[in-house]
C-alpha cells in the first residue's frame, strides 16, 4: 500500500494515512510538510476534506451527509460523470460519484509540471459487467488527486476508450467550497458570459453583472469559461482560486432556501455556507474514439485576502 507517492525528493515522502469509514470503505489521507491535509474516499473517488496549514477546513460537508454507499456524500467534491445533471438518460450527475473505484498502483505517466507535488494517490474505476448494462462503453477513468507542497488541490482525470465504438461523456467536479456567508460571497471571471439556466428549462442567457453575488437560487452552466475563476469570502478573508483545462464550462449552484429544505442530506440553512463553482465540460460533451483518452485538471488554492 505505500507506493502509490512519492516522486521528486524521496527523503521527504510526504504522509499518507489509509484508514476505513464506518462503512468499511477505504479513506485516504494525504498531508504535506506545512500541514496542509487532503482526504479522499473510495467511495466516489470523492475529496471529502481539504485543510490548510491551520487545520481549517476549506471544503463544506453537510452535518446531514449520508456516507453510505452508494449516495455520494453531500459535500466536498464528488465527480459527476458521464453525465452532468439530468441532461441524458441515466441517474442524476452519473454514476461514477455513486460507485467504489480501486487504488491503482502503477498508472500510466503521468507528466505533470509542478517538481513540488509531493503527495497523491492514484485511483481507477472501470465498469463492470452490470455498468455496461446502464451505459454499455468500455473505458478506465483515472483520477489522480494531489496536495502540492504548497497546499493546493489538484484533480486530473483522464478517461479512456478501451472498447471498440466512439462514445460521449459530460464531466464536472462539483466542488462544494465552505464560505462564512454565501451573502458575503463573489465569483468573478464568470462576467459577460453566455449560461445555461437550469432554473428557466436549460435556456441560454448573458451574464450582465461585473461580478457573480448571491441573493436567490442559481442553478447555471456558464459557457467556455476562462482557465480561471476566483472566488472571494469577504468575512473570512479568504479567495479560492479555481485553474482548469480541459474543462471549457463552469458549473454555480446554490439551491437557497426552498431547495435546501427539500434536500433530505443537507440542513435547512446550510445553504448558507457554501457555493459550488464547479470545473466542467457539459455543454458540449467529450467525443471520444475508441484507443483515444482525454485529460481534464483541475487545482484549486485557497489564498488570505485582504
Ligand atoms: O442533489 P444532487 O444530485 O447532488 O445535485 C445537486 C445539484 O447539482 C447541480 O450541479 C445541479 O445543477 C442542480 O440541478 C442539482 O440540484
Amino acid at each position: 500500500m505505500n507506493s502509490f507517492w512519492s516522486e521528486g525528493d524521496h527523503d521527504t515522502k510526504a504522509p499518507v494515512k489509509i484508514t476505513k469509514d464506518k462503512n468499511g470503505v477505504d479513506l485516504v489521507t494525504l498531508q504535506n510538510q506545512r500541514g496542509f491535509s487532503v482526504q479522499v474516499s473510495l467511495h466516489g473517488g470523492q475529496v471529502l476534506s481539504w485543510k490548510n496549514e491551520r487545520g481549517e477546513e476549506l471544503l463544506f460537508r453537510s452535518s446531514k451527509a449520508n456516507s453510505k454507499p452508494p449516495a455520494a456524500v453531500r459535500g466536498g467534491i464528488p465527480i459527476c460523470f458521464p453525465q452532468f445533471g439530468n441532461r441524458g438518460c441515466l441517474e442524476q450527475h452519473g454514476f461514477a460519484r455513486n460507485k467504489i473505484w480501486e487504488f491503482e498502483n502503477n498508472p500510466p505517466l503521468l507528466h505533470h509540471n509542478n517538481r513540488n507535488d509531493n503527495a497523491f494517490i492514484d485511483l481507477l474505476l472501470k465498469p463492470t459487467e452490470e455498468d455496461m448494462r446502464i451505459w454499455p462503453h468500455s473505458y478506465e477513468f483515472r483520477l489522480r488527486v494531489l496536495l502540492t507542497s504548497d497546499g493546493a488541490l489538484k484533480l486530473i482525470s483522464r478517461i479512456r476508450n478501451i472498447g471498440s465504438k466512439e462514445f460521449s461523456f459530460s464531466i464536472a467536479y462539483h466542488t462544494y467550497f465552505l464560505v462564512s456567508d454565501i451573502g458575503e460571497v463573489r465569483v468573478e471571471g464568470l462576467e459577460t458570459l453566455d449560461y445555461l439556466d437550469n432554473l428557466h428549462h436549460k435556456q441560454r442567457f448573458t451574464e450582465q453583472g461585473d461580478t457573480l453575488t448571491f441573493e436567490s437560487e442559481v442553478d447555471r452552466v456558464y459557457i467556455g469559461s476562462p482557465h480561471i475563476i476566483g472566488v472571494f469570502d469577504h468575512e473570512k478573508r479568504r479567495t479560492f482560486i479555481i485553474r482548469k483545462e480541459g474543462l471549457p464550462d463552469a458549473v454555480v449552484w446554490n439551491p437557497w432556501e426552498k431547495k435546501a429544505k427539500a434536500i433530505t442530506d443537507m440542513g435547512d440553512e446550510e445553504y448558507r455556507q457554501t457555493i459550488c463553482v464547479d470545473g466542467a465540460a457539459v455543454e458540449k460533451p467529450i467525443k471520444l474514439k475508441p484507443g483515444e483518452e482525454w485529460t481534464g485538471r483541475l487545482e484549486l488554492t485557497a489564498l488570505p485576502s485582504i
